[in-house]
């Protein structure tokens, strides 16, 4: 069986508060999984440090047979930039800058800028006719489906999802779901938080903290 990520007593504390206490959990290569959890559960957090935003207190991650702690700096974001695909609630797109630009930005960061590709990862969620306008000219879940495209166009095996739907209403809700259920359908390995036990539920598994522990997983039915 092949883990594409890996926790190992894992310990996140800030001050004298214990956001992740001893998180152990494996996810396997094309799955698609849910952290679940109230609110200051830890689930920010855990994701936080999976994707290397943040650093664990103890513990170890490893991402694809790697831990990342032990490269160097460099190394790390070069790893972390052909690894891992990021997608938020808040857009965090350039406000000045049209979909496709927005795109080939991350293109840039990562490598070099095809706008081709970028066109077609566009296409992929659906927007190949929103392409030249702006994230102000454009719906909450268009703007995050170009956050999708932006997390996709460097083809990152994993993607991570943090309340993905969160500013979105109930269509653009499902919409933006069944893209990644596509997404990973095409063999990408998801990981999403999620407030809603509706989404949880479509994914291949949840699991579930309370704070900062694990508290258990199940697996969802197809
Ligand atoms: N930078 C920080 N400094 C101090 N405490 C923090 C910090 N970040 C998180 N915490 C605390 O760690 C705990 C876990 O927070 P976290 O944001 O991971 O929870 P969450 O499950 O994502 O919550 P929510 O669903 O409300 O986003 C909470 O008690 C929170 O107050």
């Amino acid at each position: 069986m092949k883990y594409v990520i890996e926790t190992q007593h894992l310990y996140k504390k800030f001050g004298n508060v214990t956001a992740l206490d001893d998180i152990n959990i494996r996810i396997q290569e094309q799955e698609f999984v849910a952290i679940m959890g109230a609110s200051g559960s830890g689930k920010t957090t855990l994701m936080n440090i999976l994707t290397g935003l943040d650093t664990a207190t103890e513990g170890k991650v490893i991402l694809d047979g790697v831990d990342a702690a032990q490269l160097d700096e460099v190394g790390r974001q070069r790893f972390r930039a052909e690894k891992i695909g990021l997608v938020f609630q808040q857009f965090h797109l350039i406000p000045y800058l049209t979909a496709l630009e927005n795109v080939m930005l991350a293109q840039h960061y990562h490598s070099v800028i095809d706008e081709k590709a970028a066109k077609a990862v566009l296409e992929q969620v659906g927007l190949a006719h929103r392409i030249h306008h702006r994230p102000n000219q454009l719906s909450g879940g268009e703007q995050q489906r170009v956050c999708i495209a932006r997390a996709l166009v460097n083809q990152p095996p994993v993607i991570f999802a943090d309340e993905p739907t969160g500013n979105l209403d109930e269509q653009n809700e499902h919409l933006v779901l069944e893209l990644l259920k596509n997404l990973n359908a095409q063999g990408r390995t998801i990981v999403m938080v999620t407030h809603n036990p509706e989404l949880g539920a479509l994914t291949d598994r949840t699991i579930y903290l309370h704070h900062g522990k694990f508290l258990k997983e199940e697996c969802n039915a197809k």
